[in-house]
């Protein structure tokens, strides 16, 4: 992987989120708190770049279990103000509405989605700014739900790798069973990230950074990582099918 200055890279991030709410005259920033290690970390760099009186956080849970209290703590250890609203009946009453039962990616992505409209009208509401959470791992294979999590104002972690976003969590004092968790969206029970990728972060990070950032040859990167030719065109594959996620909707040259 790439060689970062994490300090440096922390000093950028502080920086960005302070320029961006400067310049648009916004009065904070507001970000959903899922428990997880990104969200954390968002908003540690919120908090430093702001102070805590400024970053407003929400707690959506779907399901009751440990993310709940793990979210709690991210908000109780850095003092901020923070809200849990559960998603549950929101979520339940659109599917009902819907007149047949949704399978179970659909019925995750309407939980993002109804975070999204959540966070936004906070924002609006108080001139606040919407802060994403995605970062480059996930920008890359699509990992997100379109206009659901991957939605937001400005998302300061969009440039670097979940496994660059774990020693940045490090760094800035994230606690350690936050970071040590297995990274999960939380959709449905049992959820985690690696399982439905079908790879590990780490692995996916050095492949996307070398068909991204390096413009390597596939066929380099399979013997330079040794590993199995299908791995890099898989990764390939996972970029290639979420394009439309990475842009505005575009329609016909007039
Ligand atoms: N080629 C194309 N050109 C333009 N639009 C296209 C399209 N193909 C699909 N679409 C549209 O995109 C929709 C599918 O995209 P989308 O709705 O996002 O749904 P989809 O990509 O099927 O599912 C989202 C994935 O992201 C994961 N996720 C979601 C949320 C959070 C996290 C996390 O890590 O926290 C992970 C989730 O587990 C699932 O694997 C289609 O229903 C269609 O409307
Ligand atoms: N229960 C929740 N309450 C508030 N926000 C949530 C909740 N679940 C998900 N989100 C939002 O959706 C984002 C995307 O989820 P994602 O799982 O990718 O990130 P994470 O949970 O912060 O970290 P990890 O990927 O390691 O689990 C979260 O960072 C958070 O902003
Ligand atoms: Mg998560």
């Amino acid at each position: 992987m790439r060689v970062l200055n994490y300090e440096e890279v922390i000093n950028k991030l502080i920086s960005f989120i302070k320029d961006k709410v400067n310049e648009t005259k916004a009065k904070g920033v507001v970000i959903g708190i899922s428990g997880g290690v990104d969200s954390a970390t968002v908003t540690y760099l919120a908090v430093n770049a702001l102070g805590k009186e400024r970053v407003l956080g929400l707690i959506m849970p779907y399901y009751k279990n440990k993310d709940l209290d793990d979210a709690i703590l991210v908000c109780k250890t850095l003092g901020i103000k923070y809200k849990v609203i559960s998603i549950k009946s929101i979520v339940d009453e659109i599917e009902k509405s819907l007149g047949s039962e949704l399978d179970h990616i659909s019925k995750g992505n309407l939980m993002a989605r109804t975070r999204m409209i959540l966070l936004y009208a906070h924002a609006n509401s108080r001139n606040y700014l919407v802060l994403g959470t995605s970062n480059k791992s996930e920008l890359l294979t699509g990992y997100f739900t379109k206009w659901g999590d991957g939605a937001s104002d400005y998302a300061p972690l969009i440039n670097l790798y979940k496994t660059e976003v774990w020693k940045i969590a490090k760094v800035l004092g994230v606690p350690e069973r936050i970071i040590n968790k297995k990274p999960s969206a939380g959709l449905w029970e049992g959820q985690s990230d690696e399982d439905e990728l079908g790879i590990t972060y780490r692995q996916l990070d050095e492949i996307l950074y070398r068909l991204i950032d390096l413009k390597m040859e596939k066929e380099k990167i399979t013997e330079e990582l040794n590993i199995p030719h299908e791995r890099v065109e898989y990764v390939e594959s996972l970029i290639l099918k979420s394009e439309h996620k990475r842009r505005l909707p575009v329609g016909p040259e007039i």
